[in-house]
């Protein structure tokens, strides 16, 4: 039936979430995990994946989606050594489809990850969420911002913020001073056409993550932004392996992203692997917060989502995105075992309502 339903897990040492926790979700099928401590751009080792592996399998889960396997920042800037890191990461992905995995989630956005600036704003009902501010970061320099998102994060490392990339803002700014959007779609596209080859060989789908939030910062270039810009690389190398992962929250963040008409244009060509599904409450053009998955809370209408998902007949991966800190829970901001735990609770009542209504045993 229809979408595997996953949970983002850190792996043993840096999650307070334990396996076993994630495999008493209901409708729970595997987790999207990563090795964290290897360098970007160095391979990853077999045995080190079947370490992985195999605790998942051990507790019951699946292990079938990587969030993620960076990119060497000289591929994203283009430079002559970018070939290393590209034959490296092809291994990285053969290594992969030795233990099974299917789907590969990376991003490509320049110097930083995500963004927020408050990553822990308190709502009226004691919940913590991650808030972006876009005129709050207008006036903060890089600097500023990653001392404030590393304050926020309650000593946990951060997805995509590795520090050996933050040690060095100023030298990276300005080796970006010369590439604009389309040098950096060039520089997508070649690392691509390297790489599907072999995912194609080996049956391992690539899905790239959307830029969050989905416009420059900075000065910085960002591709993965809207429609126009996802289509030109998905079309530069036409490859079913060349793929997507769709966030809600990420790409719904610029408002002129329909999310369920992207949902069902690129579910249609067969490009969508992954699904990140989370809602936002907008509070300015390009501000918002993180909010409970629930349409009531947020300004997304998720039975809208779930159904496109459904209208494409969406077999991929599909996990809740990040979640508020609920319950007295510490833990890393946004993956909270609780309130993901709810997301995924109501994205099935959704799913089976929808199910069940589209297969006419129950009458809309
Ligand atoms: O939760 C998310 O989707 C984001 O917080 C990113 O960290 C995302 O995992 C990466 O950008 C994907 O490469
Ligand atoms: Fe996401």
């Amino acid at each position: 039936m229809g979408f595997k339903m996953t949970f983002r897990w850190f792996g043993p040492k840096d999650d307070n979430i334990p396996l076993e926790y994630i495999r008493q979700i209901p409708g729970i099928y595997g987790v999207v995990t990563a090795i964290f401590d290897i360098p970007v751009g160095e391979v990853w080792p077999e045995d080190r994946i079947f370490e992985l592996k195999k605790m998942v399998e051990d507790a019951g889960l699946k292990f079938e989606v990587i969030e993620s396997v960076n990119v060497h920042e000289d591929i994203k800037l283009g430079l002559p050594s970018r070939d290393r890191y590209i034959e490296n990461y092809k291994q990285t992905i053969r290594n992969l489809a030795k233990a099974g995995v299917k789907v590969i989630c990376y991003n490509f956005m320049p110097v930083f990850d995500w963004l927020r600036t408050d990553l822990a704003k308190k709502l009226p009902d004691g919940s913590e969420v991650m808030e972006y501010n876009h005129e709050m970061l207008k006036n903060l320099t890089p600097d500023e911002l990653v001392k404030s998102m590393e304050k926020g994060s309650q000593g946990f490392s951060l997805p995509g913020w590795e520090s050996y990339r933050l040690k060095q803002l100023q030298s990276l700014f300005e080796m970006y001073k010369d590439i604009d959007e389309n040098k950096l779609l060039q520089n997508l596209i070649y690392f691509l056409e390297n790489i599907i080859p072999v995912c194609e060989q080996c049956d391992v789908k690539m899905a790239i993550h959307p830029d969050d939030p989905p416009w420059s910062l900075f000065g910085l270039p960002r591709v993965v932004t809207n429609k126009e810009n996802i289509e030109k690389f998905l079309k530069a190398v036409d490859s079913p392996y060349n793929g997507l992962t769709l966030c809600t929250g990420s790409l719904g963040a610029n408002r002129e992203n329909n999310i369920p008409e992207l949902i069902k244009y690129f579910g249609k060509m067969g490009r969508i692997h992954f699904m990140h599904v989370r809602n936002i409450r907008f509070t300015g053009e390009r501000s918002f917060y993180e909010t409970s998955h629930l349409s009531t809370d947020g300004s997304f209408d998720m039975f809208e989502i779930m159904k496109a998902i459904y209208d494409i007949g969406f077999e991929g991966y599909l996990r809740p995105d990040h979640g508020r800190m609920i319950w007295g829970e510490k833990g890393r901001p946004g993956y909270g075992l609780y309130d993901r735990a709810l997301g995924i609770a109501y994205l099935n009542g959704l799913w089976e309502a929808i199910d069940k209504m589209s297969r006419n045993e129950k009458k809309w």
